[in-house]
């Protein structure tokens, strides 16, 4: 079982390189499979877990795979894909796993997904995405566990999002880009990674106008032919180094982290008392001054990214007077605030509010990751904390940030990753 040990006290000064977007790399991946010929690159992949099972769940629907993880390149041969069914014991593991479906409705005609898996942060449904898919003329069986989608040919048709899903986006998509005729898509979604996304369809041959502006009009092509793309850095990993610095104090040097798509968390983040120095591509991010506290609503891009939303609590924390978070995107994303109370921290949550009594002296102690941010959350909080924290279930802080202990070592914060025997 893999566990982070942190100790709390140094400040944080250094240079830290931010990885390739998980939640760029996923789709892409998935659009590397509608390729029927050559073998489509990828660089600038992160090593992380999610991205090692999707490597094994294009394997298992018959693509071949490289992942040279050193050269952070994934190398995939999607010519030959020999069967339709996403394996509930890797399907499961990852949220990912959802953006397969495209793929194998245009190259086998039917998609059968065991299950998907992501971060527990309550409903979580994927309606958007089976009311797309029907209304391209797929036949979508939700009637057991097992959801089994047949698709003879998808026909372009107008389809829309109740809110802009991310997944749900870069899904219709793919669907509409082989689809015979137009597909126009409302209310799509903003974020920098579903443009990156649709950035490399384009190159693929992909026909797609008005990204960024929320309606994709997407013109069904033929064929889709495997090119070579470059992932855009991780927004979500250079928050959580941004956080880290003004955490602890320190200075930090992002190479890889770019401001604009942070959005609104840029500004909540400058409101807090992090100061921001753009030095053309390297981006130095410090804490001049005490950490003021905050009013935070999440939203979808450009606003504030709730995947920020665990890393902020933690900075909140340590605030001098009292912050409101109100998580607007997941109906179940404040198990974070149980762990830190763990800690010495004072939140209360109500439904989707929560409320930071700051500043808090929080102190080590064992605490468990519930999901992705609040594990990597809780690493933040074990930097500024008083003794030892320990996180257990590390490897969902795994699933999305690569070589965290290495890279916090590198800044001079104490963090190890241990592999304890499964208890
Ligand atoms: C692999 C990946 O890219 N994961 C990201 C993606 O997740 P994901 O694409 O799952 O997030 P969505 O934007 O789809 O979901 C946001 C909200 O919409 C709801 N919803 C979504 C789809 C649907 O068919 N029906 C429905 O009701 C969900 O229950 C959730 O409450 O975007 C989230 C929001 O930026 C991020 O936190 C995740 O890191
Ligand atoms: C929710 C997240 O990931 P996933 O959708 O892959 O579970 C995340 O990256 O914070």
């Amino acid at each position: 079982m893999v566990r982070y040990r942190v100790r709390g006290g140094n400040v944080l000064r250094g240079t830290a390189f931010i990885q390739g977007a998980k939640n760029a790399v996923l789709p892409m991946i998935g659009a590397a499979l509608l390729a029927s010929e050559g073998r489509t690159v990828l660089r600038n992949v992160p090593a992380i877990e999610d991205v090692r099972r999707a490597t094994e769940l294009a394997e298992a629907i018959g693509a071949k795979v490289q992942f040279h993880e050193s050269e952070r390149t994934l190398v995939i041969d999607a010519s030959r894909l020999t069967s339709p069914v996403l394996p509930a014991e890797i399907a499961r593991r990852f949220r990912g796993s959802v953006l397969f479906v495209p793929a194998l409705l245009h190259r086998l005609g039917e998609a059968v997904i065991e299950g998907v898996g992501g971060c527990n942060l309550g409903s979580r449904n994927l309606d958007f995405h089976y009311n797309g898919y029907k209304r391209l003329g797929a036949i979508v069986n939700e009637d057991d566990s097992v959801i089994h989608i047949k698709a003879a040919g998808l026909t372009g048709a107008p389809l829309y999002l109740d809110t802009p899903s991310h997944t749900g986006t870069e899904n219709l998509v793919m669907a509409a880009a082989l689809a015979s005729g137009t597909t126009v898509i409302e209310n799509a979604a903003l974020e920098p990674e579903v443009l990156d996304v649709i950035h490399m369809l384009t190159r693929m041959g992909a026909r797609i106008r008005g990204a960024g502006t929320g309606f994709l009009t997407v013109e069904g092509v033929n064929e889709l032919t495997a090119v070579e793309h470059t992932v855009m850095p991780d927004r979500l990993d250079a928050g959580v180094f941004m956080i880290a610095a003004a955490l602890t104090g320190g200075s930090v040097n992002l190479v890889g982290g770019s401001l604009e798509h942070l959005g609104v968390a840029r500004w909540k983040l400058e409101q807090m008392g992090v100061a921001f120095e753009d030095e053309g591509a390297v981006l130095q991010v410090s804490r001049a001054e005490p950490i003021r506290p905050i009013n935070v609503i999440t939203d979808t891009y450009p606003g504030f990214a709730t995947d920020l939303q665990n890393p902020l609590m933690t900075l909140a924390c340590l605030a001098g007077g009292t912050s409101y978070i109100h998580e607007r995107i997941f109906d179940g994303r404040f198990a974070l605030a149980g762990e830190l109370n763990k800690m010495g921290a004072n939140i209360s949550v109500a439904e989707n509010r929560a409320v930071v009594h700051g500043p808090a002296k929080l102190r080590g102690t064992r605490v468990t990751a519930h999901d992705l941010r609040s594990g990597i959350a809780l690493v933040l909080a074990g930097l500024v904390a008083e003794g030892e924290t320990t996180i257990d279930t590390g490897y969902l802080i795994d699933r999305g940030h690569a070589d965290l202990a290495p890279r916090m070592q590198a800044l001079g914060a104490d963090v190890e990753r241990e592999i304890s025997p499964s208890e």
